[in-house]
């Protein structure tokens, strides 16, 4: 791919955060120098497939999909550079990108519809501001919305992830379907994990990240929370990830999927997370 197809928010003392344009997918954050997303060391960048790792965009379908491809196409299509990267007086640096509908888009999803994609890099936090704006005058439409995010860790097993005790959980690992309800008061993962839990609080920490910090994400208008680690077995079914790969990865994803957002005409949506290095 291009190099123009990827942008660089650069705050100074090597914290910086890198976006590529295919899904405006965020391929890289790094506070102080220490990278803190985990990317495959096999993602495919050919400006198709979706990048396996970094944060990539999901919308307007979590999961598989009859109409199109599996986690909606917003992570397969090429975004716009709306504002290139400025310093804000805060010092902090700003980017935004924007996506609206194409005739690609249109032949799976039948809607108009407007993207904006806000990412602020602070000192030691990346926000990201989505809106999502249905222009049409008649139509209404529902999506789902997740940022599938892959943190790295020096040992997936050594992470422990709070803010999920009571909640319940969607176990996809099983073929029922069947809800249960998380009684452990932090999440640990020791096996293939694909579970979205419900009604989750506005904020979780993950133990153990890089250089055995704390990650804190707060979330706004995410009621979900998806926790992923493919495991040996689902590991190796996977050509873009490396059979040795899953201890490095854990992916807790913010987003809206359990119930989908309905958006009337005219009508707009917001929702946003912060990634904090504590
Ligand atoms: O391989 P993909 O399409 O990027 O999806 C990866 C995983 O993404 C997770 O969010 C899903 O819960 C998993 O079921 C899925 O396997």
């Amino acid at each position: 791919m291009a190099a123009t197809s990827v942008v660089v928010l650069d705050r100074g003392n090597n914290t910086t955060c890198t976006i590529n344009l295919h899904g405006a997918t965020v391929v890289s954050w790094r506070v102080n120098n220490q990278e803190q997303l985990f990317v495959s060391k096999q993602a495919v960048f050919d400006g198709k497939k979706a990048i396996r790792g970094g944060i990539p965009f999901v919308f307007p379908q979590f999961g598989p999909w009859n109409y199109g491809p599996q986690h909606g196409f917003a992570r397969i299509v090429r975004w716009n550079l709306e504002k290139p990267p400025e310093r804000l007086a805060s010092g902090d640096i700003e980017a935004i990108f924007s996506l609206i509908d194409s005739d690609f888009t249109r032949a799976v999803w039948s809607y108009p519809f407007q993207l904006t994609y806000r990412l602020i890099l602070r000192e030691k936090e990346l926000h990201s501001n989505i809106a999502v704006y249905n222009p049409s005058k008649e139509s209404t439409f529902s999506f789902n919305l997740l940022l599938h995010t892959y943190f790295k860790v020096p040992d997936v097993r050594r992470c422990q992830i709070t803010g999920l005790q009571g909640c319940t959980y969607l176990d996809k690992t099983t073929n029922e379907g069947a809800l249960y309800q998380e009684t452990r008061d932090v999440v640990t993962i020791g096996e293939w994990t694909d579970r979205i839990y419900q009604n989750t609080p506005h904020e979780h920490i993950i133990t153990n990240v890089v250089s055995g910090r704390k990650m804190r994400i707060q979330k706004c208008n995410f009621p979900d929370t998806v926790i992923w680690n493919p495991w040996v077995e689902h590991a190796k079914e996977m050509n873009d990830f490396g059979d040795d790969e899953y201890p490095n990865m854990v992916c807790v994803e913010s987003g809206h999927v359990s119930s989908p957002v309905i958006l009337l005409p005219g009508m707009g949506f917001e929702a946003s997370q912060i990634l904090q290095v504590m």
